[in-house]
């Protein structure tokens, strides 16, 4: 197993006491494995994102445990970290506009990864940064590679970060929303472009974006926190067991565009039982209690009394 996470959980302490964003989080991800984690905004994704890096700061207490290729994440010291970050699991983070230095050509901060990563260096590195853009789609890698951040559209950006994510030949990508605010034909093309330039390694695909989510093997879908259903993307979609899973499919665009009632909200989080009930038409008294996510017919799994 490339990933493995068990019982992850993250806290922050805000002003109104602890606030626990992720809880209970079981996830596996195999060597050539693609899984979409989608839920809607809030729902913890990016969080779950950064904890498996463990990139969040201080203020974050994380507990369970995050393990890569076996070795636990959350006992390596400061430079097998440095390493993990990487060549081993390399992020697409979620806001391509604010991800790059503004001062610094878009080029030459590629360089830069690709040498820390001690993958080549001088113009060899800067060859490669130029071979990775071209391979991102930019017909003039070039002058990209020669451009300050200011100068690319959303896409553009999102294209270049994506560049340099797997310029370093990484083991697992997190790409955190790759498709966020671009239009139809950007969104495909982008897709494309991410799958085949992560052919050969593991990903983990953060969206709130069904048809980007299709484009993996497996599916995550998180609520409130928490994972509420899991397994291959084909049966999710076919076959939704959790009334969220259904909810999420039918509010998209192809499926009539139906909200789901009501609001998330955080008291049912609290008060234990299950934490979408509040708005969950199948809701009586079982859902007091805090469900398990248990097998899903041999296949997957779901958190629902009712599933
Ligand atoms: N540093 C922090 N301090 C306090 N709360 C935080 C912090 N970072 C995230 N949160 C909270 O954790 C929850 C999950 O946030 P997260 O960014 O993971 O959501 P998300 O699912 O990625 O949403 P989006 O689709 O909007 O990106 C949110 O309620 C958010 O406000
Ligand atoms: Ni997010």
């Amino acid at each position: 197993m490339l990933l493995s996470i068990r019982d992850l959980s993250v806290t922050f302490d805000t002003l109104q006491g602890p606030f626990k964003a992720i809880e209970g989080i079981d996830l596996d991800v195999d060597e050539r494995d693609t899984l979409a984690i989608v839920g809607e905004s809030g729902c913890g994704k990016s969080v779950l994102g950064h904890a498996t890096m463990r990139l969040l700061d201080d203020i974050a207490i994380v507990r369970g445990s995050v393990k890569f290729k076996g070795k636990e994440i959350y006992s390596m010291k400061k430079d097998e970290l440095l390493k993990l970050r990487g060549k081993a699991i390399s992020l697409v983070p979620q806001s391509p506009s604010t991800s790059f230095n503004p001062v610094i050509k878009i080029g030459d901060q590629i360089k830069v990864l690709i040498e820390k990563d001690g993958i080549a260096k001088g113009s060899a590195a800067r060859q490669r940064a130029i071979d990775f853009l071209g391979k991102a789609g930019f017909p003039d890698p070039v002058a990209i590679y020669e451009s300050y951040p200011h100068r690319l559209s959303g896409g553009m950006c999102e294209r270049a970060l994506i560049a340099m994510a797997v310029s370093v030949e990484p083991e697992l990508i997190i790409a955190d929303e790759p498709t966020k605010g671009l239009d139809a034909i950007s969104r495909k093309n982008i897709l494309a472009m991410l799958h085949k330039m992560a052919e050969g390694a593991s990903m983990i695909m953060i969206t709130h974006d069904i048809k980007a989510a299709v484009t993996c093997k497996r599916m995550a879908v998180m609520y409130s926190g928490e994972i509420v259903e899991e397994g291959i993307t084909a049966s999710v979609i076919n076959k939704p067991k959790h009334f969220y899973t259904v909810g999420l499919l039918e509010a998209q665009p192809s499926r009539g565009m139906k909200p789901i009632k009501g609001r998330h909200s955080l008291l049912s989080r609290m008060d234990g039982g299950c934490r979408f009930r509040n708005r969950c038409d199948a809701a009586d008294s079982v859902c007091k209690t805090h469900p398990l996510l248990r097998e899903r017919d041999g296949n997957g799994r779901v958190r629902c009394h009712h599933a």
